[in-house]
């Protein structure tokens, strides 16, 4: 039987954990703040926004947003970075990727405090990753380690394809699972749109990743029996739902759950637990700020 790998309960446990650590930093004088920060009006960001702040309601973390005009110089986006690097209340933020095409995305992140650079972007954090001493793992790549983590999927001595290199989930995650480490010791093999021949890469992998925003791009046919899946991908396809749109992920779920050892279903997969390891960095943001220590999950 193949397991379908439930992030939505994973991350609801995550959640649930971390409170402890919320209610230590709440007694010890103030509650973790988290910012969000979006630039335009894309649709997909505001969902994810919404979200975000739910989340914190749910835990008790203070949430606090900043919209910025589509159309505004990249300044205006500058000077509010500005002001959440000076704001005592705020532990953490990101910036929502991506901006408009104006501005230029490492501009932004490297005007980020570090200590507060809870996606784990600035240079500094990542330069920290890739040397094995991560201040903050980047909320994707962690949520996908807590999950295999969670099915008791070790990846120690396991050939890993990830498909996707971008700098916020394909080359994060690389670097992650080929640390000497518990949560990595794997061997990897990270694909893009030039790789040649990406189905023998998935075939011969014990753990494939697509993380490539191409709508089914992974199919059973480039798998082997047996193999354990985990689809990053999130893309709205236009569909006659009460939305307009549905979620496909870069996995086709229904032949691939047919060779998949475990497999993450979109949505309900990778996309709950990014949200839930967001909470995570910023409570570890808080502690290290504040100099309270707490225990994280
Ligand atoms: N679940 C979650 O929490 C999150 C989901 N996502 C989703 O994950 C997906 C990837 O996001 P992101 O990493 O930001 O995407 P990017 O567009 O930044 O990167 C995509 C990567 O996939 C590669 N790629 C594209 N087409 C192919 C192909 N046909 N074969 C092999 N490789 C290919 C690209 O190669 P090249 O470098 O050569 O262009 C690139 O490296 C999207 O669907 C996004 O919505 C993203 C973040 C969080
Ligand atoms: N600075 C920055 N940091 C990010 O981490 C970041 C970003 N920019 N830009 C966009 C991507 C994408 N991303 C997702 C987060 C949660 C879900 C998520 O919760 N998905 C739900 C469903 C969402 C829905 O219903 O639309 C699910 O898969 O079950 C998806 C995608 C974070 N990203």
């Amino acid at each position: 039987m193949t397991e379908i790998i439930d992030g939505n309960a994973v991350a609801s446990e995550i959640r649930d954990d971390l409170t402890a650590a919320i209610e230590t930093l709440a007694d010890a004088g103030s509650r973790p703040g988290l910012a969000t920060v979006l630039m335009g009006d894309d649709p997909a960001s505001q969902t994810y926004v919404n979200m975000k702040q739910r989340d914190c309601e749910e835990v008790g973390i203070e949430s606090h947003h900043v919209d910025v005009d589509g159309d505004a110089p990249p300044e205006e986006l500058y000077d509010a970075i500005a002001d959440l690097n000076e704001d005592s209340e705020v532990h953490g933020y990101i910036v929502q990727a991506p901006v408009p095409d104006h501005v230029d995305y490492r501009d932004v992140i490297r005007r980020v405090d570090p200590i507060k650079d809870v996606d784990g972007f600035h240079p500094e954090n990542v330069g920290r990753l890739v040397a094995g001493d991560a201040r903050f793992r980047p909320c994707t790549p962690h949520g996908v380690q807590k999950l295999l983590e969670s099915a008791d999927i070790d990846t120690e001595g396991k050939d890993v394809t990830i498909v996707g290199r971008s700098d916020i989930v394909g080359k994060p995650l690389a670097n992650l699972l080929i640390q000497k480490a518990d949560d990595g010791n794997a061997t990897v093999t990270v694909c893009h749109s030039r790789t040649d021949d990406l189905a023998a890469k998935t075939r011969s992998a014990d753990i494939v990743v697509a993380a490539a925003g191409v709508p089914e791009l992974v199919d059973g046919s480039m798998l082997e029996d047996g193999t354990v899946v985990i689809d990053v991908g999130v893309n709205r396809v236009d569909a006659d739902t009460d939305k307009g749109y549905e979620l496909v992920g870069d996995v086709e779920f229904e032949s691939a759950k047919e060779k998949a050892s475990a497999i993450t279903p979109v949505p309900g997969g990778v996309g709950p637990m990014t949200r839930a390891m967001l909470l995570y960095n910023t409570v570890k943001a808080a502690s290290l700020q504040r100099d309270v220590d707490v225990e994280l999950p």
